[in-house]
Order: structure tokens, then sequence, then C-alpha cells
């Protein structure tokens, strides 16, 4: 299958992600209130892209089915999503309005142009690949941390909201979009795997990316 090959190149940043110092402070249960609000603030920049991103593969679907699905997806990322940072902003003691307004850091851009280069270059098998990451890593980390997370660790809400739980969308949604790009590969050349590989790889080191910029607050050098 495809999806397991996708799977196996991402193994060495999947892991690098987990044993990130700001994933492990989730699961330690204290993360810097700054670099918990840069993340929202530069979170709530990425998912304004990727609702977007979500409706320019709508826009590639050939069935009902798949274009049902992208919708829920738009809706779930626009309403329910802002869910997970106000659980970080009540850790933070922050005002989750305070914080969504920011202005995009320069790994956001990237990884937002990433997928805009996607969608404007590529099929709808490159969309998802590129677009893959996000839930795909998530879901992961969620799994991963829970186990050794305490009772009381404030972050708990926050892990439970990716946990793929029966009923829960990112659970199930990630193995629906893993299913797309299984049908979607059938019978493409070893050319065009690699280049969709490659969207894929470039996600998963960009959301690692995306927790570097958080924890450390990196930002453009230069502002005006
Ligand atoms: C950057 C990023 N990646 C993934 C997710 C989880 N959907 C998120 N909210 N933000």
């Amino acid at each position: 299958m495809f999806s397991a090959r996708l799977k196996a190149i991402a193994q060495p940043v999947l892991a690098d992600i987990e044993n990130h110092p700001f994933v492990r402070g989730i699961q330690a249960g204290a993360v810097p209130a700054a670099a918990l609000m840069v993340y929202v603030e530069q979170d709530t920049c990425f998912l304004d892209a990727f609702a977007k991103v979500y409706a320019g593969a709508l826009s590639k679907c050939t069935t009902k089915d798949q274009m049902r699905f992208f919708e829920e997806q738009i809706r779930y990322t626009l309403n329910d999503e802002a869910g997970a940072h106000q659980i970080l902003c009540d850790i933070a003691g922050q005002k989750l309005s305070d914080h969504q307004h920011a202005k995009q850091r320069p790994i956001t851009y990237l990884y937002n142009e990433h997928l805009f280069n996607a969608l404007r270059t590529g099929d709808l098998i490159d969309l998802i690949a590129a677009m893959l990451p996000c839930p795909w890593t998530y879901t992961e980390i969620s799994q991963q941390i829970v186990d050794g997370a305490a009772p009381d660790n404030p972050f708990l809400p926050w892990i439970e909201f990716y946990q793929p739980q029966p009923g829960q969308i990112d659970g199930s949604m990630v193995k629906t979009l893993f299913g797309m790009v299984d049908e979607l590969a059938i019978g493409l050349s070893e050319e065009r795997q690699h280049e969709i590989e490659q969207r894929f790889l470039r996600s998963c080191e960009l959301e690692y990316e995306f927790w570097e910029q958080a924890y450390y607050q990196k930002d453009w050098k230069y502002k005006n």
C-alpha cells in the first residue's frame, strides 16, 4: 500500500516530533506560556489557510462522497479546532480573542505556501499528501503521550481532543485520507509516487518546525 510507504519514510521525523521539548512539555504538563501563545497565534493563521486548502481539495473531487468528506473537514477546522486553542489559553491564563489576529511567522508562511503550492500545481492526491501530516502527526502524538501523562496534567483535555476515538473526527478522518491516497495512487509511475512522497515528507518536517517556531518563539528578523 502506498500509505504504508508514506508512513515508513516519515518515521524519523515523527520520532523527532514526539521528542520535541514542546510535545514532551505537554506530556509533562508544563510548557512556557509564551510558547503556548505563539503556538495559538500561529495555529490560528495556519488553520485559516488549512480550511481554504480543504476548499481547494473539495474543488478537485470527483465524487459526492469525497465532496461531503471535505465539506465536513472545513466545518471542523473553522468551528471546532479553536476549542483546542481555548484549552491552551486557559492554561496560560490568556484570552483567546487577544491571540487570534497575529501575522504569520516564517514557518507558518512556509507551511501555508507549501499547501497552496500543492493546491496550485498538484492533483487531489498531491494535495491530500501535503495535508495529511497535520491530522496524522497529531493523532500519533496524542496516542504516544497520553500514556505518560499524569491524571492532573492540565493538557489532558488537549491530548484527548486529538485522540482517535470512535465518533471523533480526527481519528477516523486520518484513515479516510490514507484510504483516498491508496486509491488515487493506483497506476501512478514511480516518479509521480516520489513527488507525492516529497510533498508528504516536507509537511511532516514543517510540522516539526512549527513546534520549534512556537517553543523558541522564532520570528522574522526584520520587521516594520
Ligand atoms: C500546525 C498544525 N498541525 C496540525 C494540527 C492538527 N489539526 C494543527 N492544529 N496545527
